[in-house]
């Protein structure tokens, strides 16, 4: 069979795949991407586009119920599922077009193979299609891993039999079920409760501890708070001992002594990265884990390999996944060439305790850095201020009565700001101001210095710093 070399091989054609390809190629590197389903990847047509296609009109509605004056907001859900569908470029068949993507990889002149890519030995690769090798390509300077995650379904008793729906599912509905089970109370559950409620489902959400659990403790309470607000049955602190599925599709769902009875159900309990069937076992590594790599996202184990967003487990978000991306086509571009590769622009440190989000609920929770508990957990001297977001001028003019908290954690040894987390309504474009604050560790006396617009929740930041004693 035909071999051929290029000096990098990407395997993974979604977001972050796309963007290591698209720096290498840009650097004057030649580059085969090899994509087993749809360029574009999961968040294109199955995560982050969808979803939040689904929830923004709801997001809408709902912000017109709080506003004294505006009359006759509702969601027409036919509407929304046709928007939705020009988001996630749905065929005629249910399927999506990624001809748009497929033809962005190859104007950035990089070779596109449609087919399973998985190693087999150091810097070699094989193509599958229909389960046959169909192409073997050799990387003469690195092989870069981009295969994301798959959502994980844990042994819950007859919750695998019950075949239930994932976030695929949920993003992808067509028939909204009237009464919804959703199991997980992270990012994937409490935004598929805002959607289907959104769109008329009766919802009940079960996790077993908080909600959002890895943000500030009173983020999950607001956002459940929210939900509640929108109808759906937030159950906390419920551990789930057993689901069944009777003939007729009705699902049974037995937590506590109690019994939850729905049309469908969701499992959102997380996703583990993309790591098995790619031939890892061929080069000596795990393929029950992550891959381990270092801040220039090349694997501690061997030198030609490199892995990118979901698969490294670091960040499971697009943005810090296309940040590594940024990173790793840059540094593979600086070692090909024998060129310095030590410069901070070169290093994916953001990662570690810098890393924004938005939980695209309503209302939204909007964080960057660390948590309070975090920054105690790793030994800084810690220092935490809040303010309740509907006390500033800007804020009474989005909603009445707005609801809303902001915290900043300090560190008080430097006077800079570790994180901040911010909820309500509208709270995602507050957040890159905190991320510039966090990733340049600005001192917060200069802090003081950028003053925020009159009357924009903006000066929510001024209030901060004033609780703090500034
Ligand atoms: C419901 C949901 C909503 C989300 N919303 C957001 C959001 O709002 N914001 C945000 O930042 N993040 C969000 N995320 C997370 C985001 O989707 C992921 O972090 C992102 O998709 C990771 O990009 P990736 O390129 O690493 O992986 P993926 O998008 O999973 O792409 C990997 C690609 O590799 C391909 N592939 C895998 N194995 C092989 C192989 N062996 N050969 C060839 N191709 C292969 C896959 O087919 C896929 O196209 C959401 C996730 C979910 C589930
Ligand atoms: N807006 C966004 O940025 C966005 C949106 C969706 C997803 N994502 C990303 O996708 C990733 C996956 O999201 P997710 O919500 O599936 O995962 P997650 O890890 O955030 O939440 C999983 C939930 O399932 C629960 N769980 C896990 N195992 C369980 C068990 N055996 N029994 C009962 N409960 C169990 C956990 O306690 C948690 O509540 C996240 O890392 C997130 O960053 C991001």
């Amino acid at each position: 069979m035909e071999e051929r070399e290029f000096d990098v091989v990407v395997i993974g054609a979604g977001p972050v795949g796309e963007v290591a390809a698209g720096r290498m190629t840009a650097g004057g590197l030649s580059v085969a991407v090899i994509e087993e389903e749809l360029a574009g990847g999961e968040c294109s047509y199955w995560a982050c586009m969808p979803s939040k296609a689904l929830l923004r009109p709801v997001e809408l509605v709902e912000a017109a119920k709080r506003i004294q004056g505006v009359r006759g907001a509702e969601v027409d859900p036919a509407a929304v599922l046709a928007r939705r569908d020009k988001v996630v470029k749905r065929t005629p068949d249910g399927g999506h077009d990624d001809s748009g993507q497929t033809e962005w990889v190859r104007s950035i002149c990089a070779e596109f193979y449609r087919g399973r890519g998985r190693l087999a030995g150091e810097r070699r690769v094989e193509v599958l299609s229909g389960g046959e090798v169909s192409q073997l390509l050799t990387a003469k300077h690195a092989v870069v891993l981009a295969t994301g995650s798959r959502p994980t379904v844990p042994p819950i008793p007859g919750l695998r039999e019950a075949e239930p729906w994932g976030s695929r599912e949920v993003t992808n509905v067509d028939v909204v079920p009237d009464r919804v089970v959703i199991l997980g109370g992270g990012v994937v559950g409490c935004e598929s409760a805002a959607m289907l409620a959104g769109l008329g489902s009766s919802v009940t959400l079960i996790s077993r501890g908080g909600l959002l659990d890895r943000n500030e403790p009173w983020a999950g309470e607001l956002v459940a708070d929210g939900l509640r607000s929108q109808g759906v049955n937030v159950r906390t602190e419920l551990q789930v001992s057993e689901v069944s599925r009777a003939a007729d599709g009705t699902v049974t769902v037995k937590a506590g002594d109690e019994a939850f009875v729905a049309d469908q159900i969701v499992s959102a309990l997380g996703r583990r990265p993309a790591t098995a069937g790619i031939g890892l076992e061929s080069v000596g590594l795990d393929a029950s884990k992550a891959v381990d790599v270092d801040d220039s996202l090349r694997s501690t184990q061997l030198p030609w390999l490199y892995a990118v967003g979901d698969v490294n487990g670091r960040n499971l978000l697009t943005h810090m996944g296309k940040y590594q991306a940024r990173a790793c086509g840059d540094v593979l571009v600086a070692r090909a060439k024998g060129e310095p590769d030590g410069s901070p622009k070169l290093t994916a440190y953001a990662d570690h305790e810098k890393t924004p989000q938005v939980v695209f609920t309503d209302p939204q929770v909007a964080s960057v850095g660390l948590t309070e508990k975090a920054a105690r957990e790793r030994g800084y001297d810690v220092r935490v201020v809040d303010y309740d977001i509907g006390w500033v001028a800007g804020a009474s003019l989005v909603a009445d009565d707005y609801t809303g908290k902001a915290s900043m954690v300090v560190d008080e040894k430097r006077g800079v700001a570790l994180g901040f987390t911010f909820v309500g309504q509208d709270v995602a474009e507050l957040l890159h101001g905190a991320t510039v604050a966090v990733t340049a560790e600005v001192p917060l006396e200069t802090l003081w210095h950028a003053v925020a617009s009159y009357p924009t929740v903006s000066e929510v930041y001024l209030r901060l710093l004033e609780a703090y004693g500034l």
